[in-house]
């Protein structure tokens, strides 16, 4: 008898990203097997996730280890790490690592952890020459950052959610970002893993928590039990449009920037609204404005320099940039 569907479709998942991590350490010309790590919470989406790659990696040939980072947040979360080490050495994950971090302040407590663990991640991945670091996100996950970029009012590029590979080298994997949480959580279950429930995750003072236990529940009542599945399907085509708008945008730039570094306001009124203002935002950037901090409304103001012109002053944006509109020239420079 096969396994449960629930750990069939995890185990199928991971088998797919290993594959591709295998080609492409092929096509590097390596010849030792490659390191996968899985990053685990100790949550039933990482649990499940560690267990697939156990299974999985040696069949193909992959060396396969964890890492959990204690964020040092909560009371005896230092334990937590140590056990959630030990489950993972249970299932003869090797190496297996517990970090601890130090979490700022930066950009508010989530945020704040997010940079940290990534930053633990990303080392740990060097200090053991990891392939490929995979990260437990569900679909249920990709769904909440959607309707998240939603109600930020931003563009295509936030409401295209999570990709399924990201950071250096494409390190970060998600397998299971076209898998709903409960498969995870049933793997756990009929693979008799046991699972830590982070309490952040069920308190309402986090955005994330309320979407997750008020706001999807609301939604799907009101629309439907398909609505997790069309928002992940929503972030995949908004991924599409943003990559081809990004594309076409650092195309236009080559043709409406001199030398000096200046732009061609008839040129940039002749583009489309979006890709305008994808070539403001790269302008601004690259004059040195922080991309976390450059807002939509900031880049719509600096656009008004453009469709609404009055002879409006100069336009002030973050990391000290400044915007104005020069004779039929844009200028933006920093300082
Ligand atoms: N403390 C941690 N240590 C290592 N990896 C982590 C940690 N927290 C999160 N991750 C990774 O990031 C992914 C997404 O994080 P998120 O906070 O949504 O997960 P979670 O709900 O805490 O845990 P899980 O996804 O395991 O159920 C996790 O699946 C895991 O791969």
């Amino acid at each position: 008898m096969g396994p449960h569907p629930a750990v069939a479709a995890i185990r199928l998942a991971v088998r797919r990203v290993l594959h591709d991590v295998l080609n492409q350490h092929c096509t590097q010309d390596r010849r030792d097997p490659p390191l996968v790590l899985v990053a685990c919470s100790g949550g039933a989406d990482s649990m499940a996730l560690a267990s697939a790659l156990t299974f999985e990696a040696p069949r193909l040939g992959v060396r396969a280890g964890g890492i959990t980072v204690d964020h040092g947040l909560q009371e005896g979360s230092d334990l937590r790490a140590a056990e959630v080490a030990l489950r993972l050495r249970a299932l003869r994950l090797d190496p297996v690592e517990a970090v601890t971090i130090r979490v700022g302040r930066d950009g508010g407590p989530e945020a704040a952890a997010r940079d940290a663990r990534y930053a633990a991640l990303d080392a740990a991945a060097e200090r053991h020459g990891a392939a490929a670091v995979l990260l437990g996100h569900t679909r249920d996950d990709q769904a909440e950052t959607v309707l998240l970029g939603l109600a930020r009012g931003s563009g295509t590029r936030s409401l295209s959610g999570m990709a399924a590979t990201t950071g250096r080298d494409g390190r970060y994997r998600r397998p299971f970002l076209e898998l709903d949480r409960q498969t995870a959580r049933k793997a756990c279950l009929m693979q008799s893993l046991p699972v830590w429930d982070d309490p952040h995750n069920a308190d309402p003072a986090y955005t994330r928590s309320r979407l997750r236990h008020e706001g999807l529940p609301a939604l799907e009542k009101a629309l439907g039990k398909g609505v997790v599945e069309a928002l992940a399907r929503t972030a995949q085509l908004s991924r599409d449009d943003a990559d081809a708008l990004d594309a076409w945008a650092a195309d236009a730039e080559r043709t409406v920037l001199d030398d000096a570094g200046t732009l061609d306001v008839a040129a940039l009124f002749a583009l489309p609204a979006a890709v305008r203002r994808r070539v403001l935002r790269r302008a601004a950037i690259g004059a040195g404005s922080p991309a976390g901090s450059l807002f939509a409304r900031h880049i719509e103001e600096v656009d008004r320099l453009i469709t609404a012109w009055r002879g409006q002053g100069a336009i002030n944006l973050p990391g000290r940039v400044g915007v104005r509109r020069q004779g039929g020239r844009l200028v933006i420079r920093q300082g």
